[in-house]
């Protein structure tokens, strides 16, 4: 927890100005970055933000933080999420959370996007945590055996119940086991031309900063390789 709050506190002070239209992440470690800003704007810090899931508006919302509707923005000064996996060309893997449709969304709109992560998400090669792919709900099954033909071994994100989790956009998540995952931005580029198919958790050449928190509490902005 000290590692992900870590980064998370780093990526605001370094990012967040006065005046800035800021995209609220989604996930354990976004969660420490909107805290931060709950407390900055009780100081008064003039902010105001657009949230990737409905779980981020909620907490945003409950911490007094103004929010903007997407209709009111053109363009995003600086969004900070967080990630599943992070490469040495800081590709991502993202969606472990579920909401990696609007955390792409908004990403695509900022001027920068900062992740923050603990250490343990650092990466050679993307693949190990299962890519999250967001589907219709029609002809999923259809959808599930085309990914399954692109090399990957596709399953249903089921929720305690058992029932099949729904995202904030009413779609469906399948986590697609890829293994290794060599040239992420193919993959990508044939993920979205598959029908059915509404985005895919890898974030390829989005991310323009990337803040890592460590056991103890230390965080260091990374340099890229
Ligand atoms: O992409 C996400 C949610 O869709 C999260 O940012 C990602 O899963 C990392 O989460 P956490 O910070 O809880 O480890």
């Amino acid at each position: 927890m000290e590692a992900k709050k870590a980064a998370a506190e780093l990526a605001v002070e370094r990012s967040v100005q006065d005046g800035m239209i800021v995209g609220l992440g989604t996930g354990s470690t976004a969660y420490w970055a909107i805290q931060k800003l709950g407390e900055l704007v009780r100081q008064g810090l003039r902010i105001q933000t657009v949230a990737t899931s409905v779980a981020s508006e909620e907490l945003a919302r409950s911490l007094g933080i103004p929010q903007l509707v997407t209709a009111d923005i053109t363009e995003i000064d600086v969004t900070i999420d967080g990630a599943d996996e992070v490469d040495p060309q800081w590709n991502l893997m993202k969606g472990g959370g579920g909401a990696l449709l609007r955390e792409k969304i908004v990403a695509c709109a900022s001027r920068k996007l900062v992740i923050v992560v603990d250490e343990g998400k650092l990466v050679q090669q993307l693949g190990a945590f299962p890519l999250p792919v967001e589907i219709v709900k029609f002809g999923w099954e259809l959808t599930l055996r085309k990914l399954r033909a692109m090399g990957c071994e596709p399953a249903l994100r089921l929720a305690a119940d058992g029932q099949p989790v729904v995202t904030d956009n009413g779609n469906y998540l399948l986590h697609c086991r890829f293994g290794a995952i060599a040239q992420p931005a193919e993959l990508q580029a044939a993920l979205q031309g598959t029908p059915g198919v509404v985005e895919s958790g890898l974030f390829i050449g989005l991310a323009r900063e990337v803040i890592v928190g460590y056991t103890g509490g230390k965080a260091v902005s990374l340099v890229r390789a």
